[in-house]
């Protein structure tokens, strides 16, 4: 399979220093919303990456669920591999890519769990279905079949077969408190514009990147 050639120019816009928020996370939000209104597929899709105790990094998606001054909110399951590589080592990177829209934002952090309280407010929102699911999910550990699963699901949908499903404890979500945010736009012949925001106490410091 020949894949030298496959490659597209990035011709749609330019990145200027003076449009930028001078808050990353401003500058997300106004990024996140215009993903969301040009009905990019999973706009709030971030790859995250984490790394074990051998300094072995691992990545997957993952669904934004709350973005603020204090950081990036998604949901997971705390037995999970990327739980357990967080356990050792708060170290995160979020990546957003934007492909549709020739933008990608680079997030570096320290991810924290966040209060039972604040994922049982979660867990509740989401549809039933999903509540069962990560209930009977013991996820990243082996299954031996899909059958096992389902039947899995089966015992918990007849666990809590009255009234709402609790938040499991061994579920909810992680905050991502970030120390650097990039944001690239695409440019043409490969001269891309990127901006790196640096955390300096309460400022946050601005560098244009060579792309
Ligand atoms: C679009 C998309 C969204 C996903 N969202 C989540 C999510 O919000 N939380 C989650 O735990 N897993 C989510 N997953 C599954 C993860 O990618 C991953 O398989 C799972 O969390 C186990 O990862 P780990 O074994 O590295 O911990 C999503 C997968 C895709 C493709
Ligand atoms: N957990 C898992 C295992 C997922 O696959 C997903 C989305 O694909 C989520 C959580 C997030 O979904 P929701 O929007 O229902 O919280």
């Amino acid at each position: 399979m020949n894949l030298e050639d496959l490659r597209r120019d990035y011709l749609m816009a330019g990145l200027d220093e003076k449009d930028l928020a001078a808050n990353p996370i401003a500058q997300f939000e106004i990024w996140l919303k215009q993903a969301i209104e040009l009905q990019l597929k999973d706009p709030t899709a971030m790859t995250v990456a984490t790394v074990d105790a051998s300094g072995q990094p691992s990545q997957r998606i993952v669904l934004l669920k709350h973005v603020d001054a204090a950081g990036f909110v998604f949901f997971t399951n705390y037995g999970s591999r990327k739980a357990r590589e967080l356990a050792g080592n708060q170290k995160i990177s979020l990546h957003f890519p934007w492909h549709d829209i020739e933008r990608q934002v680079k997030v570096c952090g320290v991810a924290e769990k966040i209060s039972a309280v604040e994922s049982a407010k979660y867990f509740l929102s989401r549809p039933k279905e999903s509540q069962l699911a990560a209930w009977a999910s013991h996820q990243s550990h082996p299954v031996s079949t899909r059958q096992m699963l389902m039947q899995q699901v089966a015992r918990m949908k007849e666990k809590f077969a009255h009234g709402d499903i609790p938040a499991p404890d061994f579920w909810g979500g992680f905050r991502v408190a970030p120390h650097e945010i990039e944001f690239w736009q695409g440019g043409a012949n490969r001269l891309h514009d990127r901006f790196s925001y640096r955390r300096t106490g309460e400022q946050w410091a601005i560098d244009r990147l060579a792309p």
